[in-house]
């Protein structure tokens, strides 16, 4: 398994099911994607997310429902009809989970089978479990092992990175001005390794972005020796 980031922006994810898991997975991608849900019944979550009509920008509901049951040999017309990037199996029906997989495979269509793990087809992904703190992001999966485990996990470093966007957006920044102002490269890679690695910066972040910018500029001054 090789971890990538996928930008769904303009896309479509079908997800068959809609019990807890096919919820689950709706909402992780509605941020980015038109998420359309086929499933004879909904988890009440979704109904909730499907009246959410400001999620998506405004721009009509964030989730659809659709409500249908379809049989294992009729799953590859709703993916033409719908078109999506990725298919996503969370029925409860094996069988029906099966064919969304081949029928997304013969199409050239990523497929998520939330009902097994271990070995897979080729072209079937991990849904990692994720941290994100805009624009950093952690995704984090045991390869199927232990979903349990990478949920431990995840809510560990959900601590860990507390600020790490800022950091992200402070740092960016930094390196910019220096490029700007014409510093040697290797005394601006040092200003900002230094940077994102100072206790005193982290720490004045959790105060709030001035503070940190204002310690970060600290440490500049002393690796450039202002
Ligand atoms: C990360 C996360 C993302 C997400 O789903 O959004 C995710 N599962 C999460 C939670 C979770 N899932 C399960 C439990 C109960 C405890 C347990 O059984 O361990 C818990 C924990 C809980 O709920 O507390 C049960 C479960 N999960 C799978 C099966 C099928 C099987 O193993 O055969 C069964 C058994 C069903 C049964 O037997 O009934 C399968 C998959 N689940 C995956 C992802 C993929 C591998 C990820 C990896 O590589 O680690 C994979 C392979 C496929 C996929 O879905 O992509 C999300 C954490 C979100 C978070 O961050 O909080
Ligand atoms: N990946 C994970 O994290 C994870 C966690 C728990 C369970 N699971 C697995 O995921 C599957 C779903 O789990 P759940 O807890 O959401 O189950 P669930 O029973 O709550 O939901 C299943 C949904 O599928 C719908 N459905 C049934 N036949 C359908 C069809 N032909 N077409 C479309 N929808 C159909 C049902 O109406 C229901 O809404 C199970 O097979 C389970 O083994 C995965």
């Amino acid at each position: 398994m090789t971890p990538l980031y996928h930008d769904f922006a303009g896309e479509t994810v079908v997800v068959f099911g809609g019990g807890s898991v096919g919820a689950r997975k709706a909402r992780g991608f509605d941020d980015a994607a038109r998420v359309v849900v086929v499933s004879p019944a909904f988890d009440e979550r979704l109904h909730e997310f499907a009246d959410d009509t400001d999620a998506n920008g405004g721009e009509g509901p964030a989730i659809e429902l659709v409500r249908a049951a379809p049989e294992a040999a009729a799953v590859g017309d709703w993916l033409d009809r719908f078109d999506p990037a990725l298919a996503v199996a969370a029925t409860d029906d094996a069988a029906v989970n099966g064919a969304v997989e081949s029928a997304a495979l013969d199409r050239g269509v990523l497929v998520n089978r939330t009902d097994v793990s271990g070995e897979r087809d080729p072209g079937s992904v991990v849904v990692p479990a994720t941290v994100e703190d805009d624009p950093v992001a952690v995704a984090l999966s045991t390869g199927g092992t232990s979903p349990a485990l990478a949920k431990a996990l995840r809510e560990r470093i959900e601590a860990e990175i507390d600020g790490a966007g800022e950091m992200a957006r402070i740092s960016g920044e930094i390196r910019e001005e220096l490029k700007a102002e014409g510093v040697a490269p290797e005394k601006r890679r040092e200003a900002v390794r230094r940077v994102v690695r100072s206790r005193g910066v982290w720490k004045a972040l959790q105060k709030g972005r001035s503070y940190g910018r204002q310690e970060a500029d600290t440490v500049i001054e002393e690796v450039l020796d202002r």
